[in-house]
């Protein structure tokens, strides 16, 4: 196997476990929609958003990715949004 096709398999097998956690975390999402919607909340909770980036950004062992870590919760809590909002019509 190439050295290309090694760091590949290292991906599949990475984004198998993104997989995994993103829907277990889309489910609980889910909830906390319907409990919202009961409550007659709104989705958005901005100050839950920041407390949700800066505790992951807290525990990056490499600070360098610190821009990265902050646009991938950013991008996936704007996706768990619109799954709410979509949810909750
Ligand atoms: C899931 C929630 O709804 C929204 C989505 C969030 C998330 O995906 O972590 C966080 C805050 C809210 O803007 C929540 O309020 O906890």
């Amino acid at each position: 196997m190439s050295e290309l096709e090694q760091y590949r398999d290292e991906i599949d097998a990475i984004d198998q476990e993104l997989t995994r956690l993103f829907e277990a975390r889309l489910k609980t999402v889910l909830k906390v929609g319907e409990y919202k919607r009961q409550h007659e909340l709104p989705v958005l909770d901005a100050s839950r958003e920041q407390k949700v980036i800066a505790k992951n950004v807290d525990r990056l062992e490499d600070k360098q990715f610190e821009e990265e870590l902050t646009k991938f919760f950013q991008s996936m809590m704007d996706i768990t949004k619109e799954t709410q909002t979509k949810m909750m019509k």
